[in-house]
């Protein structure tokens, strides 16, 4: 407190009662100085004297009282903010974290499961700056600040902030869009009377169900519903993996002998309703491609990723006539526009994604156009090996069966690449050769995953056909211009391309498969040719046994070998060895790992149709089908990909 110092100093008050003395002294001097007057003025300026000192002593007492009682009150109001104001002020120890010193207000916070200890004081000094997020203490939320030099940690109570904030994002606005997987196959043949009760049992069980979730429901036509919520019923749903709405509905529709299924796209976002709906429409597409029997999750954002429930059962979606016929007309379309047309499959390709190729250039070749098969010498399994030396031996086929290379130079302005037999551009045979192309078609018989080329021409995915090649083969019987005929050797590495696919035909099979092997057959396959291809040489042999044998079975049923530390192995020796495990008794999924040529961990999945390991491969960064999937992953070693798959398996399990 500043001192207030009006008062004159006690020798400046004794110098002027001396001075003002001797003034009196000199002026009663002239008149009639005598010793009683003397000693009166003398007495009367002491008196006078010591009354001022002493008031000027009161004075000062007064002044610290004063001083006193404000400083006292300066503190009570300190005292009473530090308890009543409503943020932290914790002091710590920079070395221990322990805390020193802190107001009564932090005890509240502390109320609770949550205590202060020197963990969480570590924890929100070291988080400090990192990011900007409210911090969760006991049920509220706080800001955090942090003042590094004198070690105190100020948390400001932020919950209304974050609720309201919260309350925000829960109100977003969802469109979801559901069509009914099958429907006008299933309906195509019913009568009158049938179709209108199937399609009140579809009303009827959305009708309840958005009642029962509080949305608006509205029919767009027979096979296609629209829905509007918000975020927060979305939010549920997601907690719920869609699972009452799917597994009820194809429950429901199994009792009445009807193979129906749902597929519902879904999109949110901050109010733009046009792009949200477009999103939601994106997705449907997305969720139909896949196979259907799921929805798919994406917010109207640039950078969002999609999420995927369901799709629990094989892919349900039968493929019409009327739209593979839609497709090779188009293609028909796309290849007449191109100067040329380069086919290419995937990395270290197999059977399928050559015969593919093969099937393909045919159909190009019908429409006199140039077409070129594109290979990678430096990835050649033992198989494909053997085909494209017999494929080159064809007449007049050697001009078209190129090296990358040689494909690279020959590329000109409005080429054609068709991909086939993969869809992810992470996949494909040369990212460099594909993306000097400005046209591209996709045709793939795996469900599309989010690393999809940008504006295809064309994209025909078929994720319920066997194989790549028997898309194509499906392509070529409808191409009406097509009087060319397959060599023996083209239709025999077609053949193989689909037994490889499956196993043989003992799986993945449908009426179309068996039409397009016939086809071949009526083109000149020969069964001694796909086996001379499909041959397993010794070597390849050993290894795939040795993998087998190293395995070791988990969690009733679930096979996991690892090649012999050490050794790289080509994914096609893992692949056989997941098939092998499959074939023991009761496995119902089989899991092979081991590092590749470039040391990267490559891993193959198989099940037996009742297990799902395609999201299992997804779940560590890979993908395929329901029933056989892989992934490829570098930077980590065999080992601790094993530890992360058997616990993306159990996390499965315990869902
Ligand atoms: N990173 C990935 N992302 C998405 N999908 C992927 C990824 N990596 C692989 N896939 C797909 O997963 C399945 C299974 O792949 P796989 O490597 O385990 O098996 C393929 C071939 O290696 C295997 N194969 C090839 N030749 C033979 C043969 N002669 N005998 C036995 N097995 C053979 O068969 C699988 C071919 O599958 P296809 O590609 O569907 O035609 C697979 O779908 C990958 O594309
Ligand atoms: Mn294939």
């Amino acid at each position: 407190m500043k001192k207030n110092n009006y008062f004159p100093s006690q020798t400046t008050l004794i110098s002027i009662v001396l001075v003002a003395t001797l003034l009196e002294l000199l002026l009663v001097f002239f008149v009639n100085l005598n010793i009683a007057n003397f000693l009166a003025i003398i007495f009367t300026n002491a008196i006078l004297l010591a009354i001022v000192l002493y008031a000027k002593y009161k004075f000062k007492i007064d002044q610290q009282e004063l001083i006193d009682l404000s400083n006292k009150s300066a503190e009570e109001s300190l005292q009473y903010t530090l308890e009543a104001l409503p943020i932290a002020i914790i002091k710590y120890n920079p070395t221990s974290y322990q805390p020193e010193w802190y107001n009564p207000y932090s005890s509240l916070i502390f109320e609770g499961d949550q205590e202060l200890n020197p963990d969480l004081l570590m924890k929100l000094v070291m988080d400090f700056g990192k990011h900007g997020r409210p911090y969760k203490i006991n049920e509220k939320s706080y800001s955090v600040s942090c003042d590094l030099t004198r070690n105190i940690i100020y948390l400001q109570d932020s919950t209304e902030e974050v609720n309201s904030k919260m309350d925000l994002l829960e109100r977003r606005p969802i469109i979801a869009i559901i069509a009914i997987d099958n429907y006008d196959d299933v309906t195509d043949s019913f009568s009158d009377g049938d179709k209108s009760s199937i399609n009140s049992f579809i009303a009827k069980f959305l009708d309840k169900y958005a009642k029962n979730r509080s949305v608006y429901l509205r029919r767009l036509a027979a096979d296609r519903y629209i829905i509007f919520a918000n975020y927060a019923v979305l939010s549920e749903l997601m907690t719920e993996k869609f699972s009452p709405l799917l597994d009820e509905f194809r429950e429901r529709a199994a009792e009445k002998k009807i193979p129906l299924t749902l597929s519902i796209g879904v999109s949110y976002g901050i109010v733009d309703y046009m792009t949200i709906g477009k999103t939601a429409m994106n997705n449907l597409e997305l969720a139909l491609i896949r196979g259907g029997d799921q929805v798919v999750v994406k917010e109207n954002e640039d950078n969002a990723r999609a999420v995927y429930f369901g799709g629990n059962s094989e892919s349900r979606i039968e493929k019409s006539r009327t739209r593979v016929r839609a497709i090779a007309s188009l293609l028909n379309n796309i290849i007449s526009e191109s100067n040329q047309v380069f086919i290419m499959g995937h990395k270290f390709p197999d059977m399928d994604a050559l015969g593919a190729s093969v099937v393909m250039r045919n159909f190009a070749a019908g429409l006199n156009k140039e077409a070129f098969i594109v290979y990678n010498p430096e990835q050649l399994q033992e198989d494909t090996k053997r085909a494209i030396a017999m494929l080159n031996d064809v007449e007049g086929l050697y001009p078209h069966v190129l090296r990358l290379n040689s494909a690279k130079k020959l590329k000109t302005d409005n080429a054609l690449l068709i991909m086939v037999d993969h869809s992810k551009i992470s996949q494909t045979m040369d990212k460099e050769f594909f993306e000097r192309f400005d046209k591209v078609v996709v045709v793939d018989h795996h469900r599309r995953d989010d690393d999809f080329p940008e504006n295809p021409l064309l994209s025909y995915i078929e994720s319920g056909a066997s194989s790549a090649t028997e898309m194509v083969v499906e392509i070529l019987r409808f191409q009406n211009k097509s009087g060319v005929k397959m060599s023996s050797i083209e239709a025999s590495v077609a053949l193989a391309g689909i037994s490889v696919d499956t196993k043989s035909f003992t799986k993945a099979t449908t009426e179309n498969t068996f039409e397009s092997a016939s086809f071949l057959r009526n083109q000149g396959a020969d069964n001694d040719l796909v086996q001379k291809f499909l041959a397993t040489d010794f070597e390849t042999f050993k290894q795939v046994n040795e993998v087998v044998l190293a395995a070791e079975i988990i969690d009733g049923g679930i096979a996991i070998a690892l090649g012999l530390p050490g050794q790289a192995y080509p994914k096609v020796i893992l692949a056989k060895a997941a098939d092998r495990l499959l074939t023991l008794q009761g496995v119902k999924a089989s899991f092979t790992l081991a590092v590749n040529e470039t040391n990267d961990v490559i891993v193959s999945a198989r099940s037996n149709g009742k297990y799902n390991v395609q999201t299992i491969m997804e779940a560590l960064g890979g993908g395929g089908h329901f029933d056989s999937a892989a992934t490829q992953i570098t930077g980590k070693s065999v080992n601790e990909i094993k530890e992360e798959l058997i616990q993306t398996i159990r996390e499965r399990e315990s869902k």
